[in-house]
């Protein structure tokens, strides 16, 4: 038997009810699930050690056991923004064309994220129904426009429709129809704040390149979806997927050009600022 995990008791002190469709289900009396970390995945991401020290002696002490509690307080902060009625709608709109939107945990950070940089323009890839639009939206200055690129004109129209929910005038949004890796070279060189990419995860090292060309000094490049739903650190064999988000998280990490963080919202969102 199953049952919903209870909300953190710091969720009750502040009388926060998270979405409960965002909290991870547990099976009690099972042992606590152990999940691999970059600490104990240097076979895939090769963590280096700090200078003077060996793997073993770095991670002394540091080998975690993510157990359920902390399940529960990672769905807390994941939850801990509530969303509007806007942003419900593009969800809805997202859950019945079978499409992924960022968590309401990541939606935050790419709204602090935007604001952090006073973004005026953001480019995106990956428009779907808008949720993640909104999210970038809010935290953007108020004459700011975000460019928005997807496949598929039906995605973006929702989309449309959720920002015209959400209180933003038609020209904060330039929707443009088609494949990520032909439009983007047409858009301005340093012409951007913050790149958010959300489209192919297959293409996300190519992203990178076209997000290098675009982004301001100080600006910053996003990524959603890097830990691949558990996989990305999972030892068993993947597919070219997630090779490729593996790839996308060394050469982020080793670029000089670029200063990164590796937050763990939503399914992971990868950011860095470049130099
Ligand atoms: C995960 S959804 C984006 C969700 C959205 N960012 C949100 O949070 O609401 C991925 C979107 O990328 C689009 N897409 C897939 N491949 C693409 C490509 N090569 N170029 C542009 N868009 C692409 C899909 O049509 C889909 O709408």
């Amino acid at each position: 038997m199953t049952r919903a995990a209870t909300a953190h008791p710091a969720a009750s002190a502040l009388a926060l009810r998270p979405d409960p469709s965002h909290i991870p289900r547990r099976t009690p009396g099972h042992a606590p699930r152990h999940f691999l970390t970059p600490s104990n995945d240097r076979a895939h991401l090769r963590v280096p050690a700090p200078n003077g020290y060996s793997h073993a002696q770095a991670t002394t002490g540091q080998e975690r056991v993510i157990t359920g509690n902390r399940q529960t307080d990672w769905a807390f902060a994941d939850a801990y923004v509530a969303e509007d009625d806007a942003l419900r709608w593009a969800r809805d709109r997202a859950r019945e064309a079978g499409l992924r939107s960022v968590s309401p945990g990541a939606g935050a950070a790419l709204r602090l994220l935007a604001a952090t940089v006073d973004a005026k323009a953001v480019a995106e890839i990956g428009t779907g129904t808008g949720v993640s639009g909104i999210h970038l939206l809010n935290g953007m200055r108020p004459d700011g426009v975000l460019t928005t690129v997807d496949t598929e004109p039906e995605h973006q129209q929702s989309a449309r429709q959720a920002f015209r929910a959400a209180g933003f005038a038609s020209n904060r949004a330039r929707f443009i129809p088609g494949r990520a890796l032909d439009v983007l070279p047409r858009l301005a060189d340093a012409g951007y704040d913050l790149v958010f990419c959300d489209g192919d995860r297959q293409e996300f090292p190519d992203y990178l390149a076209e997000s290098l060309r675009l982004l301001r000094p100080g600006g910053l490049v996003v990524f959603e979806g890097v830990f691949a739903h558990g996989r990305t650190v999972d030892s068993a064999p993947q597919p070219a997927e997630v090779l490729r988000l593996r790839e996308l998280l060394r050469t982020v990490r080793e670029s000089p050009d670029l200063l990164p963080s590796l937050l763990p919202v939503g399914d992971g969102l990868l950011c860095a600022v470049k130099r």
